[in-house]
């Protein structure tokens, strides 16, 4: 068995599914060493795949490959990339249901969310399958008589990938579509966790008729040495990672010595701030969307919610009854709301961020535990009474916890907001239109949420700044990302 019966028993087409690795065109079974790992579904703790685990030499194979396929595809026009990418756009919502599925097995977000997820990830193949046409370049009046200035964009060759397990197909989607549509190739390591996402992409990738070499997947579970061969193989030009600053940081150091270009969507502490004035009941819908979202393990989850004295106990009122409704479970059970956590190591920094708020004042309003189902089920948890010395007001927590502050003014929210070194994602609810401004205006983030939860959409530049990092992906800016820019003097 290396894909479970469980698992294809699910699927309308389990070609969709593979144990294989893939490195310039080729499916590979097993890795040199012979070495694999098993992939296992966080809801039950079952097996669901054995994979190649693959090593140093491995990825370096598949750079070589990338470094081939990438000169060709290169000399295509935008519009035959465009074509391609739009195929993959198709058949990722034609897959949907299936690609939702190889996502929630491995995950544990329930269905519909990861169904959410596939779209999202889709609606970046499409827009950068658009983007592809209009990578324009600029004409700049010469500086003496006889010269001509032409800027011209140029794709930066291979760009490899290091992908998170929190959103397996999206965070991988929205890499892989600007890289292709400006002409690169790519190298991509899923997450051991969630290996399965990616290798489905590919799949349909290749289905679409990307040529072989220009996507490559590099399943291991030594991310490590794979790490370092993607930062210091000098055909790799460019690192795109998303996960945690602390794996951001090692990346950046070894890339160091080749002056690697680097894309960084790092970790986040983002504060929801909710003022006296604002639609509370709004406020409330928000803060679900925004905390609870894959059961808070999304860097844009709100991590620590400021509301204002005069607001606050109706707020912490309506957000316990709502999210004592949430329903824990199963992803594939009807009407689950919060699937499990990832692994047991996300479960304990839950338990440890609410132990020591507890221990140092905050009540428990709603939640505070295991689920009674065992497992990484954890009960969806409110706490009142939160303060700044508490862990929470620090770290990232990654899990289903509403932190709950209090505060008078919106000096002091703000400082307190700001009081952090990310700058990922953050919120806000209010109706005056001039604190509206003056509070987005000194929010130290990427991106500012005004009256709502829900910041991500592909037509909009996603980053941080401070240590959540750098770089944009999606929207008119992210295709910049993948391209260098050259400038011609012609002297006529
Ligand atoms: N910004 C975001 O979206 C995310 C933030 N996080 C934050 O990070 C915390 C820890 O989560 P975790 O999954 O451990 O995040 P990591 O940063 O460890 O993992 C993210 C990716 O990096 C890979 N990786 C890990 N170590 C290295 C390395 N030395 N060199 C190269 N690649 C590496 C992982 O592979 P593998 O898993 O195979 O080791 C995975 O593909 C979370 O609790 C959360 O706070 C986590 C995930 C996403
Ligand atoms: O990096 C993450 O945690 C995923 C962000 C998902 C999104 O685009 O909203």
């Amino acid at each position: 068995m290396s894909i479970s019966n469980a698992l294809l028993s699910k699927l309308k087409d389990p070609s969709l599914v593979t144990d294989k690795a893939l490195i310039g065109g080729d499916w590979i079974a097993a890795g040199d060493a012979g070495k694999t790992f098993e992939v296992t579904n966080p809801s039950t703790g079952d097996v669901i795949a054995v994979l190649p685990d693959m090593n140093r030499a491995e990825a370096s194979r598949a750079i070589d490959a990338a470094h081939v396929a990438q000169k060709v595809w290169a000399r295509k026009t935008g519009k035959e990339r465009a074509a391609v990418l739009r195929k993959l756009y198709d058949l990722m919502v034609a897959n949907a249901d299936d690609l939702a599925t190889i996502l929630t097995i491995e995950m544990g977000k329930p269905f519909a969310e990861a169904k959410g997820e596939i779209l999202y990830g889709a609606s970046y193949v499409e827009w950068f399958g658009e983007e592809a046409k209009r990578v324009y370049g600029d004409t700049i009046p010469g500086h003496q008589p006889d010269k001509r200035i032409i800027v011209i964009r140029q794709p930066v060759g291979v760009v490899a990938a290091i992908t998170p397990w929190n959103f397996p197909n999206a965070m991988l989607a929205r890499k892989f579509a600007p890289a292709v549509a400006a002409g690169c190739a790519m190298i991509s390591k899923p997450a051991a966790e969630t290996p399965l996402s990616a290798l489905s992409l590919a799949v349909l990738a290749e289905r679409a008729g990307l040529p072989a070499g220009v996507f490559n997947v590099v399943t291991s579970k030594d991310s490590p040495s794979i790490g370092k061969e993607f930062t210091e193989n000098e055909k790799v030009r460019k690192l795109t990672f998303t996960g945690s600053t602390e794996v951001g940081r090692i990346l950046m150091r070894q890339g160091a010595d080749q002056i690697m270009k680097l894309g960084l969507e790092l970790g986040g502490n983002a504060p929801f701030i909710v003022f006296d004035d604002a639609d509370i009941d709004a406020a409330v819908e928000g803060a679900m969307i925004s905390k609870y979202r894959n059961n808070g393990q999304t860097c844009v989850c709100a991590n620590r919610l400021y509301v204002q004295s005069g607001v606050y106990d109706a707020f912490a009122r309506k957000l316990a009854e709502k999210v004592s409704a949430m329903k824990v479970g199963d992803g594939f059970e009807a009407g689950v709301s919060a699937g499990p956590l990832i692994d047991r190591k996300a479960l304990a920094k839950v338990e440890e961020h609410i132990a020591d708020a507890v221990s140092k004042g905050a009540a428990v309003a709603l939640g505070g535990k295991p689920d009674a189902r065992g497992g990484l089920f954890f009960e969806p948890t409110v706490l009142t009474g939160v303060t700044r010395d508490m862990k929470v007001a620090r770290e990232e927590t990654f899990g289903p916890v509403a932190p709950l502050f209090r505060f008078d003014t919106e000096d002091e929210v703000i400082e307190m907001a700001n009081n952090t070194e990310f700058g990922l994602a953050s919120y806000f609810y209010a109706r005056d239109v001039s604190k509206i401004f003056r509070v987005a205006e000194a929010l130290e983030y990427g991106m500012v949420g005004i009256n709502t939860g829900l910041i991500s959409t592909e037509v909009a530049p996603f980053g941080g700044i401070k240590q959540s990092g750098q770089g944009r992906e999606g929207s008119k800016y992210g295709i910049d990302d993948y391209v260098e820019m050259k400038y011609l003097c012609l002297s006529i």
